[in-house]
């Protein structure tokens, strides 16, 4: 039995169409890895049933994106350095994450997918973080190599006896880094996992989930075939997905 993982889409324009879709990265780790089939849900908002869907799929993951959260989810007004903006996935993604949330249905979130589950759940976010005082600068390495800007940049700091220490091992893991925003105001129900030396926040999970429920700031699916931590992440992921799927079926 493969499980089905339900993917949100990002909206892009080109070749005069507008397109729904998702790097190739995060669907190759997750079906190769975690081994499971991603399957898109296009970024079309609340006109989607979500209880409906989320009664056909056994978990859901958030891909990171070079869109941000439209501020005003997080009621602060928009400028120059929020953009870009994708507010149809803002629309999709945020009602998902709680509808997930609420059923207790596996969730991956990764980089702006760990910004939206803060978002989602009472969060705010910070934008520009390398301008403010004692913040690295996350950003990704300029280059045309997809190689050297998901290269490992920097280590973070799994909490011992978090969620994220049972998968990866407490203490310090190496990640990449690509955004230039992060969690200001931790949301309820969130807890922090994993820190980078500047204090910004690197990974968290719900608190009280009924399963898999894990954010992460950084691309474990760039390197998930190779990279230990990263392959453990997707892993851990599959395994939820496909025990939630066994007992959805069980109890059918
Ligand atoms: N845009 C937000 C979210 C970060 C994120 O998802 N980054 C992925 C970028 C992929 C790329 O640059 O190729 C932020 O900047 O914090």
């Amino acid at each position: 039995m493969q499980p089905i993982v339900a993917v949100v889409a990002d909206v892009r324009e080109f070749e005069k169409y507008r397109w729904h879709a998702a790097p190739d990265t995060y669907l190759e780790a997750a079906m190769t890895v975690a081994g499971v089939l991603p399957v898109l849900v296009p970024a079309l908002g609340e006109r989607i049933d979500f209880t409906n869907l989320l009664t056909r799929v056994d978990g859901v993951m958030l891909t990171g994106s070079k869109s941000n959260v439209h501020p005003q989810r997080y009621g602060q007004p928009a400028s120059a350095g929020h953009e870009p903006f994708d507010e149809a996935r803002d629309a999709t993604a945020l009602p998902l994450i709680r509808a997930t949330v609420e059923a207790g249905v596996p969730l991956f979130a990764i980089c702006r997918g760990m910004q939206e589950l803060n978002v989602a759940l009472g969060g705010s976010i910070a934008t520009e973080i390398q301008e403010q005082d004692g913040i690295d600068d996350h950003r990704a390495p300029v280059s045309d190599d997809q190689a050297e800007r998901f290269a490992i940049a920097h280590g973070v700091n799994v909490k011992p006896g978090s969620c994220m220490a049972s998968i990866t091992g407490a203490g310090r893991v190496d990640v990449n880094s690509l955004h230039r925003q992060a969690i200001d105001t931790l949301a309820p129900g969130l807890r922090i996992e994993a820190t980078a030396d500047d204090g910004t926040i690197e990974a968290v999970s719900v608190t009280d989930a009924k399963g898999f429920a894990i954010g992460v700031q950084w691309h474990p699916e760039y390197w998930a075939r190779t990279d230990t931590p990263s392959r453990a992440l997707f892993e851990a992921f599959g395994n939820a997905v496909r025990a939630y799927a066994e007992n959805r079926e069980l109890a059918a």
